[in-house]
C-alpha cells in the first residue's frame, strides 16, 4: 500500500484546508495511507507525522488556514535538516510527500525530490507569483477580502474628500494590487511591475479633483516600499489628506472563495493520481483552465500574472 503524506509551507493562504482534504480523501479512496505532517518543514524535521483518516478533514472545506499548520524552517535549508527530515519519512515508511506552497516551498520539495523523495507541489500563497500558474490558492479569496476593505475604505474617503492609501501584500509582486484595483475602481496603483513616479500620481489627483471628484482609492504594493512613507509624500508635494491603512495579515484568512475550493480540490485530487501512477517531480498548475502538471527539471514557463495592462484599464477606467 502506498503511504502519501500532505504538508503546508511557507505563509499560509485559504484554500489549503481545501487540497488537504481532497489529498486525504482521494488518497483513502484509491487505497492509500495519507499521513498529515504538523508545521511544515520545520514539523517535518521533528517527525511530527500523523495518519488521517477521511474524518479527520471533515469540516474544514470553509476554514482559512491550515490545519496542519505552518512554518518558515531556516533548518530545512541545510543538508543536515533535509536529512533528518528524509529519516523521519522512511521511519514511517513514506514515499511520497504533497507539498502544498509558494515558490520557496517549491524549491524545499525540489531539493527533497533529489534527495529520492517523491514529491507533488501544489502552489499555494495569496501572492500569484509562481511559475506554470496563472493562479495560485488563495488569491482570489484575497483578493476578494481586499477588494471589500477598500469599498469601505470608499465610503468613507468620500464622505471626507480624502484619499485613502491601501498598502496591500504580495511580496514582490503586484499581483493582489493589480486585480483588487481594477475590481475595487481605484484610481491608481502602486506595483513593483511599474516604474513609479510621484508627480504623475499627484497629476492625476489634481486632474480629478479640478474635474469635481475629490476623493480617490490608491492600492500600493507592499514590493514598492512602506505605504504611510507614500502617503507622506503626497501630503508634502500636494498637501492632501490622505489616510494610510494597512490591510496586513488581513488578506491571509478567511473563507476561501468558491473558485479557491474548486481549484483547491482539482489540485489535492490531481496530487494523489500523479503519485499513484508514478508520476513524480511535478508542480502543478492551471492554464486556460486546465490543470497542468509541469517537470521540476523541464523550464517551467513564467507565466506573466502580473499582467501590467492591468494598470492601464485601470488608469482607463477610473476618472
Ligand atoms: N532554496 C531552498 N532550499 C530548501 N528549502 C527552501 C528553499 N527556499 C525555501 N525553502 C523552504 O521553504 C520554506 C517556505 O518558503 P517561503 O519562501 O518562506 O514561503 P513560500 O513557500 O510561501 O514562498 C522556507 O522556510 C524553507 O524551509
Ligand atoms: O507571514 P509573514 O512572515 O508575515 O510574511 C509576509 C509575506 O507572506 C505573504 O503574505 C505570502 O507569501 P508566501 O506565500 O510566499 O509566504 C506575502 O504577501 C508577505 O510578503
Ligand atoms: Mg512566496
Amino acid at each position: 500500500m502506498r503511504k502519501i503524506a500532505v504538508l503546508t509551507s511557507g505563509g499560509d493562504s485559504p484554500g489549503m484546508n481545501v487540497a488537504i482534504r481532497a489529498v486525504v480523501r482521494e488518497g483513502i479512496r484509491l487505497g492509500c495511507e495519507v499521513f498529515g505532517v504538523y508545521g511544515g518543514y520545520e514539523g517535518l524535521i521533528e517527525g511530527r507525522i500523523k495518519r488521517l483518516s477521511e474524518r479527520d478533514v471533515g469540516g474544514i472545506i470553509h476554514r482559512g488556514g491550515t490545519m496542519l499548520q505552518t512554518s518558515r524552517s531556516e533548518r530545512f535549508r541545510t543538508e543536515e535538516g533535509r536529512a533528518r527530515a528524509v529519516r523521519q519519512l522512511q521511519a514511517s515508511g513514506i514515499e511520497s510527500v504533497v507539498v502544498i506552497g509558494g515558490n520557496g516551498s517549491f524549491e524545499g520539495a525540489k531539493k527533497l525530490e533529489a534527495e529520492g523523495v517523491a514529491t507533488v507541489c501544489i502552489p499555494g500563497t495569496i501572492d500569484n507569483d509562481m511559475p506554470g500558474t496563472e493562479m495560485t490558492l488563495g488569491f482570489d479569496t484575497a483578493v476578494n477580502t481586499v477588494v471589500e476593505a477598500a469599498d469601505r475604505i470608499r465610503d468613507t474617503s468620500f464622505s471626507h474628500d480624502r484619499i485613502g492609501l491601501i498598502e496591500v501584500m504580495g511580496r514582490n509582486s503586484g499581483s493582489i494590487a493589480l486585480w483588487a484595483g481594477v475590481a475595487c475602481g481605484a484610481e491608481y496603483v502602486i506595483v513593483p511591475e511599474i516604474e513609479f513616479r510621484i508627480e504623475d500620481l499627484i497629476r492625476k489627483l489634481q486632474a480629478s479633483i479640478r474635474d469635481g471628484k475629490r476623493h480617490s482609492i490608491i492600492l500600493s504594493a507592499e514590493g514598492v516600499g512602506s505605504g504611510a512613507d507614500i502617503a507622506s509624500r503626497i501630503k508634502a508635494m500636494a498637501g492632501y489628506d490622505v489616510r494610510t491603512t494597512v490591510l496586513g495579515h488581513l488578506q491571509r484568512g478567511g473563507s476561501p472563495t468558491a473558485a479557491d475550493r474548486v481549484l483547491g480540490s482539482r489540485w489535492g485530487v490531481e496530487a494523489v493520481h500523479l503519485l499513484t501512477r508514478g508520476e513524480r517531480g511535478r508542480l502543478l498548475g492551471i492554464v486556460s483552465n486546465k490543470i497542468v502538471a509541469h517537470r521540476y527539471d523541464d523550464p517551467i514557463r513564467q507565466e506573466n500574472h502580473n499582467d501590467v495592462s492591468l494598470a492601464t484599464i485601470l488608469q482607463n477606467l477610473s476618472i
